[in-house]
């Protein structure tokens, strides 16, 4: 049913985006100032900080001390305190990105081609945050649920792992795992990969060649709406020849037809790809019988809905 509750500006985000874009949050996370000051910190207009600073105040990010203004506790545990029920962190801001690409939709419905988007290193960490963000929760009971009669310490292979989120669930449960990502997402992520642990990230591109195998199971996570039957059909067939026969392959991804949310969600791939979009379970199937696996019903776990297949 058409819902004109949504038919009104997200005023609260694209302020709260602008302060974090602007770094007025960080100017007075741990050293409260006065306006004149901010304006000096993030170097903006004084109108425009003074305006989006009482609007701040007004939502309960902000408060003033005296003339000093601050962050409110509840905003310092969002944004600043990993540990906290509340904390986001700025993963948001992925989100916040994306409105570029969806305000040229009405661009996209005629021309076909994705939005126009610059890449900078700053979005690739948001996104990587967001996926983080997204999956951290749930990655254990997925991974568990991937793994499930598969030897122990079973070899894997994390395609478009890079966040490390799902990397790190499996080997938690005693698997050996390469990451396969972008070179710029593994050059930006590597660091932050514990060396100790068994994983393993590999520089490449996954719609052009898999890492060598045999794997016991390759993860495909949230990467099959990235791209259209072409890309995904090669996908499979590159999964299959680096499976173990009776290896599993899973895809974690929103499937179409099952709910609003895929049917939503592949605009978005619509407005950041050329041939991205959402699947229906019976295109899944039919492309993953042409590689020589045989799927399973799709089940939900952890509010994600999975599909495993077999090597025959
Ligand atoms: C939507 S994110 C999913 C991340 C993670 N698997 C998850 O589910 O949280 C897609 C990931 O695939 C990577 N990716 C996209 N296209 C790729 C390609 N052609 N080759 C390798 N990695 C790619 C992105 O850099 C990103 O890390």
């Amino acid at each position: 049913m058409p819902n004109t509750d949504n038919f009104q500006l997200p005023q609260e985000f694209l302020i709260v985006g602008a302060a974090v874009k602007t770094g007025l949050f960080d100017a007075v996370k741990d050293n409260p100032c006065d306006l004149q000051e901010l304006v000096a910190r993030t170097e903006c207009d004084p109108r425009a900080v003074w305006t989006v600073t009482e609007a701040l105040v007004a939502l309960g990010y902000l408060t003033y001390e005296g003339d000093k203004v601050k962050l409110t506790q509840e905003a310092h545990a969002v944004f600043y305190e990993p540990g906290h029920e509340k904390y986001t962190g700025f993963s948001f801001m992925h989100t916040y990105n994306l409105i570029n690409s969806w305000m040229q939709l009405p661009e996209v419905m005629k021309s076909g081609q994705p939005a126009p988007k610059k890449k900078s290193p700053e979005r690739a960490q948001n996104f990587m945050a967001a996926m983080k963000h997204h999956a951290s929760q749930n990655a254990p009971l997925i991974a568990e649920y991937c793994l499930r009669g598969l030897p122990a310490n079973a070899r894997v292979l994390d395609v478009g792992g890079g966040p490390l989120t799902y990397a790190m669930a499996f080997a938690e449960k005693g698997a050996k795992v390469t990451v396969l990502d972008l070179p710029e997402i593994v050059d930006m992520m590597q660091p932050q990969l514990d060396p100790s642990l068994p994983i393993r990230m590999e520089k490449g591109d996954f719609t052009r060649g898999l890492p060598r195998g045999p794997f016991d199971l390759v993860y495909l996570g949230n990467v099959c709406h990235i791209y259209g039957e072409k890309e995904n059909r090669k996908l499979f067939r590159d999964a299959a020849k680096e499976l173990k026969t009776g290896g599993r392959l899973a895809i974690n991804d929103m499937i179409r037809g099952t709910g609003p949310r895929a049917a939503l969600f592949a605009v978005n791939m619509l407005v950041n790809t050329s041939s991205g979009g959402t699947w229906t379970y019976e295109q899944y199937k039919t492309w993953l019988e042409d590689a020589g696996l045989t799927a399973d019903p799709w089940v939900e776990v952890g509010g994600r809905q999975l599909i495993l297949a077999v090597k025959r």
